[in-house]
């Protein structure tokens, strides 16, 4: 697939409203204009066969209306380039070039509409297919010309004729050069502006996530945390958060190296992301500190489910052969918990489950109790 076609599907969502409008006015101003100008030369004699004019419009007609119907009737949706821009092309060049080839003395002017033919191919065609088309177009006027010559030579002057399709054909490959210089431009814009969107992205995603466990950060874990805060202190709804801390962590860098740190730490990070549900978060707060909020949970709930965490952590996760342990501490929020107050009264519960020997949960005593 070419960079443009590639950019085409990629840019995907496009609009059908804006391919209806597109192929609406290709066919019916595109083909109003052309057949208009075939009439004028008609009244003016310059259409030699008087009687193709009606059967030959009446078939350029049905084409348009077939590209209309494919686009009405949302056919053109299953294409690659649903605004059939090559067809079309195409179908416009035939029909103006085999309508040329009744025209005398006025050839060139009405082949001068290939140009805006070409202009509803830009930002649509690569300069290949720009290039196809012309030949096609200038080499289709040139047939049109000599089989004019050939059959009816009392109404073409070959020489002039020659000079302006010698002149027509230097113009077209100009454009056609120009088109290719601004599709390459129109790419290249394209190119930056998805550069451009992957780096917001990306920062979007750094202000909100920690980069090694995917994880929510602490910034964004904490504001996100005070407006549940806010929630639960209104009565409309139930907090508990935990603090998980991996036991002897500098052990494991020590003794296996950073790098299987941060393995184990991810590691940890999808173990305590799997016992989440749609509205409780896990962040990584630091190091090997983490943060589990859930919302919505009785206490013992919690507690099972951080049990089965750090039971789970012990049998699943090793660092060279030797089983890694967390320690946790929980609290549920009380009406009247500060932030601050919830997540030390966490803290606390953490602290008595290190200082118990490590690889077990602590709930934290109520905040009454605490402050005795
Ligand atoms: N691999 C890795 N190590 C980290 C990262 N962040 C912090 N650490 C290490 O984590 C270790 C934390 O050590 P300590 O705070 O002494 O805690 P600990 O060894 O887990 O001991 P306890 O918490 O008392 O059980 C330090 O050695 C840090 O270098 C990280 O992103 N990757």
């Amino acid at each position: 697939m070419g960079a443009l076609e590639q950019h085409l599907s990629q840019s995907g969502g496009i609009r059908q409203g804006r391919v209806v409008r597109y192929v609406a006015f290709a066919t019916l101003v595109g083909g109003g204009v052309h057949t208009l100008a075939c009439w004028v030369a008609l009244q003016l004699s310059f259409f030699r066969d008087y009687d193709a004019f009606e059967p030959f419009f009446t078939l350029a007609w049905i084409g348009h209306g077939l590209f209309l119907a494919l686009v009405l009737s949302g056919v053109n949706r299953r294409c690659r380039d649903p605004y059939l821009t090559q067809p079309l092309l195409w179908w416009s060049t035939l029909v103006l070039v085999v309508s040329v080839y009744q025209i005398d003395q006025v050839r060139l002017p009405v082949m001068m509409l290939f140009f805006a033919i070409l202009q509803l191919g830009l930002f649509r065609s690569t300069r290949r297919q720009y290039a196809r088309l012309s030949v096609a177009c200038v080499a289709g006027y040139l047939a049109g010309i000599l089989l004019a010559w050939q059959w009816h030579p009392e109404r073409v002057e070959l020489a002039v004729e020659l000079i302006q399709w010698f002149g027509f054909a230097l113009m077209t490959a100009a454009i056609v050069f120009m088109a290719g210089e601004i599709g390459l431009l129109s790419q290249r814009l394209a190119d930056r502006n998805q550069e451009l969107a992957d780096v917001v992205r990306w920062t979007r995603a750094l202000a909100v996530q920690d980069e090694l466990t995917g994880l929510f950060n602490r910034r964004y874990a904490t504001e996100r945390l005070a407006k549940l805060r806010e929630l639960a202190d209104r009565g409309g709804l139930s907090l508990t958060v935990a603090y998980a801390d991996l036991d002897h962590f500098k052990h494991i860098n020590d003794r296996s190296g950073h790098q299987e740190g941060d393995r184990v730490l991810r590691e940890f990070a999808a173990l305590g992301s799997a016992l989440l549900d749609e509205r409780d978060f896990m962040a990584r707060f630091g190091g090997e500190e983490f943060l589990l909020v859930f919302v919505e949970h009785p206490e013992h709930e919690v507690w099972a489910r951080l049990e089965r965490l750090r039971s789970g952590l012990a049998q699943q996760v090793a660092a060279d052969g030797v089983p890694v342990t967390v320690s946790l501490g929980m609290a549920c929020f009380q009406p009247g918990d500060s932030l601050d107050g919830l997540l030390q009264r966490a803290d606390a519960a953490l602290y008595r489950a290190k200082q118990a020997g490590r690889n077990r949960v602590e709930r934290a005593a109520p905040a009454l109790e605490e402050a005795l």
